[in-house]
């Protein structure tokens, strides 16, 4: 009976170590290649230190840890470039890895001529290559400097071109190395669209400080720290105890709290008092916008050219972010009043439009959105060819910590749960956060209010409470 490819360990590490030798002047490396034994000419840098885990098929395993603890070190062995001191390593599957930029590219050779040499190395025969060549240039989105030699390319184009290879030579396992952070917000996009694909059958291990990327993607994770392994486990779990200790707090695991556990409140007695959208502001607002800290947003003009899916019934032609006059905004301060139209034509008889959008963040992570559902279920008006849709939603803009994000824009028929797409416009409208005071946390809430109390345990309270800080 044969075995089900689909499980077992993809790749197994046993007591891994590396010891580095470090030499403090070239000639020391010379007289220790000729008197050997004599003495030690060098220092020794342990890297890693009996590191064992095992990741097994179809898991997505983060690795994170602060500079220098091991990291690299770590896929560079798995990927055999560097050989342990101890401990073994073994994969089992194709293997594609992106660890560093321009590792594996020939300078002299053009874009199109290392397709073809990493293509060919990991795997793939010459008319392999030829046929997925389209969909490799489209992946990359190189334009014509495909046919420049790669010596000329940027940073982001490298990222751009060896993802694109290794997202088509059917590897099984694939390892990342924070790559993704260098291309810009739309591309990383991509590739977390790639990888989130990738990951329902195949392998992934995935190297980054950022843990919220790392939950976003990874089942498990693994937390290192000076060459050690801390903790493996799930990744959330082992995430939230690495931030904890950034931070400087002792970490304990939290029991997993259950559904039942939970009791829900009593709902509150008697009419909600009424908030206007114009007071949801936050009670500093004002000394904050007077601030260094201000959160200031670039907002980019519609982009009609990004990836898109759709059934064709309709297609989006315009999206803006305007103030409430429609003007369309160049900067918004975040928590500010802000207006999203997205203007729709219609090619096809529509009966139930939906018009919605998400704003994501660099990672592809959806941070909120909304649809017209709830109005068109009460209109439930059906859009006749050659007509223009126009929705509009008006909303506090949330403080985004400092970043790229995008604003995806659909347009669908039916309802919530039941609906053709017609047109799914990724990155219709970027926008880039410069400063925040909203820095953890993937966006920052008004806060209409903030008190910071001092009591004193002895005087009755009203008597004895000092506050140090109020914001009304
Ligand atoms: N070839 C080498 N010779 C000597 N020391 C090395 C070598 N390569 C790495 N090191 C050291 O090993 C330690 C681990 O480095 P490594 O690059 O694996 O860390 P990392 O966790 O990937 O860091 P970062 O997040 O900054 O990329 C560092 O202190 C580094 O200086």
């Amino acid at each position: 009976m044969s075995s089900d490819p689909t499980s077992g360990a993809a790749i197994t590490v046993e007591g891994l170590k590396k010891v580095f030798r470090i030499y403090e002047r070239p000639r020391d490396r010379i007289l220790q290649l000729i008197l050997p034994g004599k003495r030690k000419f060098y220092r020794e840098f342990q890297a890693l230190d009996d590191v064992s885990f095992t990741v097994q098929k179809g898991q997505a395993v983060g690795i994170i840890g602060r500079n220098g603890s091991g990291k690299s070190t770590l896929l560079q062995m798995i990927c055999g470039i560097l050989h342990p001191t101890a401990g073994k390593v073994s994969c089992s599957g194709r293997v594609a890895a992106l660890l560093e930029l321009g590792a594996g590219f020939n300078p002299d050779f053009t874009g199109r001529e290392n397709v073809y040499m990493n293509a060919t190395l990991l795997g793939l025969t010459t008319a392999a290559v030829d046929e997925r060549m389209d969909d490799i240039l489209a992946f990359a989105e190189i334009g014509d400097f495909i046919d420049h030699p790669v010596k000329t390319y940027s940073s982001g184009m490298f990222v751009r071109l060896a993802f694109a290879v290794m997202a088509h030579v059917d590897a099984e396992i694939l390892i990342i190395d924070e790559a993704l952070a260098v291309g810009d917000a739309a591309f990383g996009q991509k590739c977390m669209r790639f990888l989130r694909r990738f990951r329902e059958t195949g392998t992934i291990l995935f190297v980054s400080h950022d843990t919220a990327a790392v939950i976003g993607l990874c089942d498990r994770a693994v937390w290192l720290d000076r060459g050690k392994m801390i903790i493996e486990g799930d990744a959330k779990t082992v995430c939230e105890a690495y931030y904890g200790h950034l931070f400087g707090g002792t970490v304990e695991t939290p029991p997993e709290k259950t559904v039942e556990a939970i009791t829900p409140s009593p709902a509150p007695e008697g009419p909600r008092p009424k908030v206007r959208a114009e007071d949801w502001v936050d009670g500093r607002r004002e000394w904050i916008n007077h601030s260094s800290l201000r959160n200031d947003i670039e907002v980019f003009t519609f982009d009609p050219s990004g990836t898109d899916f759709g059934a064709g019934g309709a297609e989006i032609e315009d999206v803006r972010l305007t103030d409430d006059d429609g003007h369309p905004y160049a900067w918004i301060v975040g928590g500010e009043p802000t207006r999203l139209r997205v203007t729709v034509r219609v090619r096809d008889e529509l009966r139930s439009p939906i018009i919605g959008f998400f704003v994501k963040d660099r990672l592809g992570q959806t941070l909120f959105g909304d649809n017209t559902f709830m109005n068109e279920k009460k209109l439930s008006k059906p859009a006749l060819p050659g007509q223009i849709l126009e929705a509009n939603f008006r909303f506090p803009m949330p403080i985004l910590p400092p970043g790229t994000y995008s604003i995806a824009v659909a347009v669908a028929d039916g309802t919530q749960t039941d609906h053709v797409q017609h047109h799914w416009l990724h990155d219709a409208v970027m926008v880039k956060s410069h400063v925040s005071h909203a820095t953890a946390g993937l966006v920052g809430i008004p806060m209409f209010e903030v008190r910071f109390e001092c009591h004193d345990p002895v005087a009755s309270p009203s008597s004895s409470m000092d506050k140090v800080g109020i914001v009304d």
